[in-house]
């Protein structure tokens, strides 16, 4: 079951309330960047290695950015920090949608705390302000779990 906003807004440091919704928290921008060159991946994580990134947009610097058709990494504002019982799913928001632009998510791990970071397609132009909420980030119970996530994405 998903678990209520009532209790969730617990797992992510809101700026307003603005962003409790029903059963979920909106997450805000901070930063947006443009991927340069390529990344790599593997089975052990050995030779996994991320592109660069480049910063083009900073919520605390910069107040808004018109975005091209293309992808870019955003960070999210909020800082989230998953209990052991628990896991995340982030959706875009639905307006974000509507103008034609989207976000691609993973799974929010028990035991994982930072800043998401997510991958934005934006396929028809786009302006973004500072702080802007563009994503929905709900929680689900988790039974049975296999430990706390400990890998290099935690920003304690
Ligand atoms: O869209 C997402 C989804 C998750 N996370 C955070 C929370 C999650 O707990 C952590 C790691 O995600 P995942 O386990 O999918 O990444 P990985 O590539 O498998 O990393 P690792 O090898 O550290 O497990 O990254 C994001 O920043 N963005």
């Amino acid at each position: 079951m998903l678990i209520g906003a009532k209790i969730s807004k617990n797992f992510v440091k809101v700026k307003d309330n603005i962003q409790i919704q029903q059963c979920g928290i909106d997450l805000r921008v901070g930063k947006i960047y443009k991927i340069v060159g390529k990344g790599t991946i593997d089975f052990t994580n050995e030779k996994r290695k991320l592109p660069a990134y480049i910063e083009v947009f900073d919520s605390e610097k910069d107040v808004k950015i018109d975005l091209e058709p293309g992808v870019y990494i955003v960070k999210t504002a909020d800082k989230i920090k998953v209990p052991e019982n628990v896991a995340g799913f982030a959706y875009p928001r639905s307006s974000l949608l509507r103008m034609g632009a989207t976000l691609y998510t993973a799974v929010h791990d028990p035991g994982y705390e930072g800043y998401p970071a997510y991958l934005l397609h934006v396929l028809n132009p786009i302006t973004i302000y500072k702080h802007a909420r563009i994503a929905q980030i709900v929680f689900v119970e988790c039974r049975d779990v296999a430990g706390l996530y400990e890998g290099i994405y935690n920003e304690r």
